[in-house]
C-alpha cells in the first residue's frame, strides 16, 4: 500500500490494479484510483435512471468499472409489490413507508460501498436524493467513513412533454404499475412527483458550493458545474455536454467483400470484389428507398469502406480512427501463415483477445481508446452511417449493445450485413439486416 497525505489526514490509498501477469507497475499514476461516486438528484421521471444506466455503458466501455446502484429496485425488492398500492406510499407523513424507503437506501448504500471496497471504481447512487439533509448524510457517509470522491448530478427538468414522455416511456412498463392502465399510469405518477415537490431542494449554489457537482437543465441546455476536481469528473462532465435523446437511427457495416477477404488475408487496403460491390449497390438502394432524414454517412480512409458508400446520398466524411485494428507485423497474412511464422503469437491472441497487441500493430484496447472520439461524436449526431471494419464495429457495437471485454472481440459482425442501431429507453435495440450477396465469411459461417 501508499499512502497519500492529503491535508493533515493520512489516506491509505491501494494500488487497486493488478496487471493480468500479476506484477504491478508500480507507482504508475493510472493504476492508483479513488473509488467514486456518483449522487443522483432529481425529481422523479427527469431521467436520473437513463443518465445512471448511460454513463455506466460510456465508463465501462472505456475501462472504467462501474455499477448502478438503484433505491428503487432495493425498496421492490424489501417489500412485495403489495406494499406499493398507491402514491401515498411516497408522502412524507407515512410512517411506515418512509421507513422502507430509508432502509432501501441505507441497503443501497452499504452494498455500492461495499463493492467499491473490492474491485469497484465508479458507484452511481441513483435516487431522488431531493432534500440537503439526504444528500449531507450521504456526502459525509461516502467521503469520511470511506473516504471516496462524491460528485451530485442533478437534472432538473421543468418541461411537461419531456416529463410526459419520460413516464410513458419508462414509469408504464415500471414493476410498480405491473398491468395498469397507462391513464392510471401518467395520473398516480404525476401525484407522486407532487409529494416530492414539497420537500424538494435543489442543489444550490451557494449553499452546496463546497460539494463538487453538475446541474443539467432540461436536457442538455444549459449546465452549472461546481469544483470539478480531477479526470474522471471532467469526463463525466463532457460526455453529459455531448448527449442527446432526439430520436434517430445509427446504422452500422462493414465495408463491401474484398479482395483480401476472399485471399483470407487481414488488413491491408484492397478493392471490393464484384460481389461487394454489388453490395455497395444495394446499400445505397436501401438507403433510398429507408428514405432517412438528412443521412450522414462516415467511412474509414480505407479504399474498400470509401468503395462501400460511394453510391450512397449524403454527406460523407472519412475518419482515420475507423481503419481496422493494425495487425503490424501480420499485416496482410493468412491466419494460417501467422500461426506458422509466428506460433507464440498466435498463441498469445488466443489468450486474451481483447488486450493482446500484435507486433507493430493495435489491440482491440487500443482501437478502444482511438474510437473515444468517434463515440463522443456519435453521441452529438443525427441519422449516421458508419461504414468500417470487423474489429472496429466490433467495438461500436459493444458500446451500444453493454457488452464486455470478453465477448467484444468475439461479436459476430458478417459481411454484407447492415446492424440497425435505435436508442429506446435504457438501451438500444439492434437489428440485423442480411443482404443476399452472400460475402466469403458467410461461407466459411456455413
Ligand atoms: O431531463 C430529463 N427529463 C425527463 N426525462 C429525461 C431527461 C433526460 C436527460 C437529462 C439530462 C441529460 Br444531459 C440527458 C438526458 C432523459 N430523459 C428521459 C426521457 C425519456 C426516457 C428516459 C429518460
Ligand atoms: O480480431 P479478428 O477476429 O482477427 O478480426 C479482425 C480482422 O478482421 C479483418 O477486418 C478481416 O479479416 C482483418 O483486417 C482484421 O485483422
Amino acid at each position: 500500500s501508499r499512502t497519500n497525505v492529503v491535508g493533515d489526514k493520512f489516506r491509505f490509498t491501494r494500488v487497486r490494479k493488478i496487471t493480468e501477469c500479476g506484477g504491478f507497475l508500480g507507482n504508475s499514476p493510472q493504476l492508483v484510483r479513488t473509488p467514486h461516486v456518483i449522487v443522483m438528484v432529481g425529481l422523479p421521471a427527469r431521467g436520473k435512471t437513463y443518465i445512471s444506466k448511460k454513463l455506466m455503458r460510456y465508463l465501462n466501455w472505456i475501462g472504467v468499472n462501474t455499477r448502478v446502484f438503484n433505491v428503487g429496485d432495493y425498496r421492490r425488492k424489501a417489500c412485495v409489490s403489495a406494499c406499493y398500492q398507491s402514491n401515498d406510499f411516497f408522502s412524507v407523513d407515512n410512517e411506515e413507508a418512509q421507513t422502507l424507503r430509508n432502509q432501501a437506501a441505507v441497503e443501497a448504500l452499504e452494498d455500492m460501498c461495499h463493492w467499491l471496497e473490492d474491485d469497484g471504481e465508479v458507484g452511481i447512487y441513483d435516487a431522488t436524493n431531493t432534500t440537503r439533509e439526504r444528500r449531507k448524510m450521504l456526502h459525509n457517509i461516502i467521503t469520511v467513513k470511506y473516504g471516496y470522491k462524491v460528485l451530485f448530478v442533478e437534472s432538473v427538468c421543468n418541461d411537461p412533454a419531456v416529463v410526459e414522455s419520460n413516464i410513458m416511456e419508462v414509469k408504464v412498463n415500471s414493476p410498480d404499475y405491473k398491468g395498469a392502465d397507462p391513464e392510471f399510469v401518467v395520473k398516480d405518477f404525476c401525484e407522486r412527483i407532487e409529494h416530492y415537490k414539497r420537500a424538494y431542494e435543489p442543489i444550490d449554489e451557494k449553499l452546496d458550493s463546497t460539494y463538487s457537482f453538475i446541474k443539467l437543465f432540461d436536457v442538455g441546455e444549459k449546465f452549472l458545474v461546481n469544483k470539478v476536481t480531477d479526470h474522471i469528473m471532467a469526463k463525466i462532465v463532457y460526455y453529459l455536454m455531448n448527449i442527446h435523446i432526439t430520436p434517430r437511427t445509427i446504422y452500422l457495416t462493414r465495408h463491401g467483400e474484398s479482395d483480401f477477404n476472399m485471399d483470407g488475408k487481414i488488413g491491408g487496403d484492397s478493392d471490393l470484389t464484384e460481389r461487394g460491390q454489388q453490395y455497395a449497390q444495394a446499400l445505397a438502394k436501401y438507403v433510398e428507398e429507408q428514405n432517412v432524414p438528412h443521412m450522414r454517412v462516415w467511412t474509414s480512409h480505407m479504399k474498400r469502406t470509401i468503395q462501400t458508400g460511394a453510391s450512397i446520398e449524403g454527406t460523407q466524411e472519412r475518419w482515420k480512427a475507423l481503419n481496422e485494428i493494425d495487425a503490424g507485423v501480420c499485416e496482410e497474412m493468412t491466419y494460417q501463415d501467422i500461426e506458422k511464422k509466428f506460433p507464440q503469437e498466435f498463441a498469445l491472441r488466443d489468450q486474451n483477445k481483447f488486450r493482446y497487441r500484435y507486433p507493430g500493430g493495435e489491440s482491440y484496447e487500443d482501437l478502444v481508446a482511438r474510437l473515444e472520439p468517434v463515440i463522443m461524436e456519435l453521441e452529438r449526431q443525427g441519422n449516421i452511417m458508419v461504414i468500417s471494419h470487423q474489429a472496429v464495429i466490433r467495438c461500436l457495437l459493444a458500446y451500444f449493445l453493454d457488452k464486455d471485454y470478453d465477448e467484444l472481440p468475439c461479436l459476430r459482425v458478417s459481411l454484407h450485413t447492415l446492424y440497425k442501431l435505435t436508442p429506446l429507453a435504457y438501451g438500444c435495440v439492434v437489428e440485423e439486416i442480411d443482404f443476399p450477396f452472400d460475402g466469403v465469411d458467410h461461407q466459411e459461417l456455413l
